[in-house]
């Protein structure tokens, strides 16, 4: 059995696996960490690997109390990865879209891949049927952008997720809604058009915790896999020991 952590920006996510299928997933605070991963252990005392992508400030050390119980792996780009990386920047680019890359390459082999992430930030990633990993795109998500708009502005108020009534907003908060839900399906159906165009036989994979509200709303009919990143963590731990 492995257990499988994911520190986002925001928030942790987790999963224990057996083989390829997922037995549970837990989401909490980075301020329970120590807490929640002692309650898994002895719900699944079977765990024997802990595998970890951290793009959040917490830190290896975080978890080595963990050491005598089980392996522990924590994912750094020193790892090996199924993609080639052409990004420019190899050493910024986030563990989490590499992990994803990863899953994508492994999951659906020789085609195009676009990955897209709603998460804290929206994250495009591109691994063509090669596979190279060639970038994508990093932009706000959907409570980054209601947040900044009440944070860096004196009149607009803090709203939390509503679908817009149309893309017309009528009010102040209809406005809100409207550039904040549609602005972000827009740009999302605008850079799947502009993949869709360049490159044939391709795959999407959807995921993140807007996963789901954004799949309905989009013009291409993609599905949401809100799991995705910890199915890829586990995937990509697997593909490491097998090829170390
Ligand atoms: N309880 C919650 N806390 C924060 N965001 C939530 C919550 N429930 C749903 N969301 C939605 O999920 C989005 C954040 O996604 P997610 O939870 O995947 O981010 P994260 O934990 O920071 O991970 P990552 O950094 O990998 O994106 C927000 O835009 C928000 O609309
Ligand atoms: C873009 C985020 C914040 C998304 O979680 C993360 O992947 C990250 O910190 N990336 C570093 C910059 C880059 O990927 O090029
Ligand atoms: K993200």
């Amino acid at each position: 059995m492995t257990l499988a952590v994911d520190v986002g920006n925001t928030r942790i996510k987790a999963a224990v696996f057996e083989g390829s299928t997922v037995l549970e997933n837990f989401v909490f605070e980075k301020n329970e960490l120590e807490k929640k991963i002692t309650k898994i252990l002895e719900k699944f005392q079977n765990c024997s690997d802990l595998v970890v992508a951290s793009v959040g400030n917490v830190e290896k050390q975080s978890f080595l109390t963990f050491e005598k119980q089980l392996n522990i792996h924590f994912f750094t780009h020193e790892d090996i990865f199924p993609f080639i990386n052409k990004y420019a920047t190899p050493k910024t680019l986030g563990i989490d879209r590499m992990i994803l890359a990863a899953g994508a390459t492994l999951q659906f082999p020789k085609q195009n891949r676009l990955v897209i992430d709603a998460g804290t930030c929206i994250t495009y990633d591109f691994i063509d049927e090669n596979d190279n990993y060639l970038g994508g795109a990093i932009s706000p998500g959907l409570r980054l952008r209601y947040e900044s708009l009440h944070n860096f502005t004196a009149r607009l108020p803090l709203l939390t997720l509503e679908a817009p009534d149309s893309y017309i907003g009528n009010s102040t908060a209809q406005a809100i809604h409207s550039g904040v839900v549609n602005g972000f399906v827009y740009e999302i159906d605008g850079f799947i058009d502009e993949y869709r165009s360049n490159f044939s036989n391709f795959i999407i994979i959807l995921t993140g915790g807007d996963a789901e509200f954004l799949a309905k709303r989009l013009k291409n009919t993609i599905f949401a896999n809100s799991n995705f990143l910890l199915e890829s963590l586990n995937q990509t731990f697997q593909y490491k020991i097998d090829n170390d």
